[in-house]
């Protein structure tokens, strides 16, 4: 335990800048540009990496580019408060950067590094990596930003497991400071250290978890927002006097259901099954009709306009 301190000690001091690239990295891929690939692809370009942005369409792409313009707008008016110029300097060599395709070989031909954020559907991870496996070289290290899946299980896909490990980012990723860096028990030492490399390198405080359903922040925070569900199916109270209770007492700055709004339901409703198909004697992972219920009507949350609450116009 002392020695990977020291090692971390080491690495951090060496990226004290954010703008320092990890020297084993150049190029990085993202793939699913939705909530959380937009985000990773953003704060990636922003510290100097090329970045391939990659979605099944263009329209989801043309969205993320759009997305990522309008936080580096909202993030650089107050970096840059009285050097309007600099502003856009550096809106534009971050949008440079990210090359957007379909294409998922475009990039993976050429990175040294792939964040994957696709839906948390085992299946589809799988067969993404596995084509993943066969184009890309192997010195390229595979990662993925699952929520719920065990990284190890995800990695089953490959053949390259001792280059395979978890970046767990948080939503919004530009704000989120925390990094969750998974190490599995085939995830070489030389891998981990090159992902908390980055970690650091794109200005996040990593931490360091073992390959644990949930990792750290959500074995801790999804059990409480089910419960939160529970609470409001039972009818105890209403979903807008939980979601101020737990601001106004507990400190937070989401209450539960404005954060499932957030995340998305249908995210949300992949983590719970999967739990549930996992746990299913654990009374905590127990699937919610309402959660059903509004995924069915199309209310995913802010993403699509309405979700427990109406974020439309
Ligand atoms: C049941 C199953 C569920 C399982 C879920 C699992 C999901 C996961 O795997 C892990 C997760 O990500 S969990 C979610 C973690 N995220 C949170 O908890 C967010 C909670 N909310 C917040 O922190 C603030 O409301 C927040 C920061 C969002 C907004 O803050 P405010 O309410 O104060 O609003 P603003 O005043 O508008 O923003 C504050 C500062 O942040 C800047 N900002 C916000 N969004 C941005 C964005 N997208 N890009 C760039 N900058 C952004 C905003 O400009 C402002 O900056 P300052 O002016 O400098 O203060
Ligand atoms: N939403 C959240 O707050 C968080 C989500 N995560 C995880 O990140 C991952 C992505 O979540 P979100 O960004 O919220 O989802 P999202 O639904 O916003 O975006 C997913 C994107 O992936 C694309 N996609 C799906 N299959 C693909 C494929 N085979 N190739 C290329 N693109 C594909 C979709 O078109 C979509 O644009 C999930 O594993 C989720 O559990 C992790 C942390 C927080």
């Amino acid at each position: 335990m002392a020695s990977k301190l020291v090692i971390n000690n080491i690495i951090k001091r060496s990226f004290s800048s954010t703008s320092a690239l990890n020297r084993q990295i150049n190029s990085v891929t993202v793939i699913g540009s939705g909530l959380m690939g937009s985000g990773i692809a953003q704060v990636t370009a922003e510290a100097g990496y090329s970045v391939y942005l990659v979605d099944q369409n263009d329209t989801a792409l043309n969205k993320a580019l759009k997305t990522i313009e309008t936080s580096l707008t909202r993030s650089t008016k107050k970096k840059f408060n009285k050097e309007p110029d600099h502003a856009v300097r550096y809106i534009k060599d971050t949008m440079d950067r990210i090359v957007t395709t379909t294409k998922v070989d475009a990039g993976a031909e050429k990175s040294d590094l792939i964040i994957e954020a696709i839906v948390e559907n085992i299946q589809a991870k799988h067969d993404l990596f596995s084509k993943l496996d066969k184009i890309s070289p192997n010195t390229t290290i595979f990662t993925s930003n699952t929520s719920s899946l065990p990284i190890a299980e995800i990695a089953e896909a490959v053949s390259r497991k001792d280059k395979f490990g978890g970046l767990h980012f948080f939503n919004p990723v530009p704000v989120m400071k925390l990094l969750e860096v998974i190490k599995t028990h085939e995830t070489s030492d030389a891998t981990y250290r090159t992902l908390l490399e980055y970690g650091l390198s794109i200005g996040k405080t990593t931490v360091e978890c073992k390959d644990t359903p949930g990792f750290i922040v959500n074995r801790l925070l999804v059990p409480y927002m089910f419960e939160a569900v529970k609470m409001y199916e039972r009818g105890d109270a209403s979903f807008q006097d939980i979601d101020t209770a737990m601001k106004l007492g507990a400190g937070y700055p989401m209450g539960p259901f404005e954060l499932i709004d957030y995340v998305g339901l249908d995210t949300t409703k992949f983590i719970v099954d999967g739990w549930k198909k996992r746990f299913p004697e654990d009374p905590t992972f127990q699937s919610s009709v309402v959660i059903d219920q509004l995924v069915a009507e199309g209310r995913l949350g802010r993403k699509s306009g309405e979700g427990f609450y109406n974020y439309k116009k």
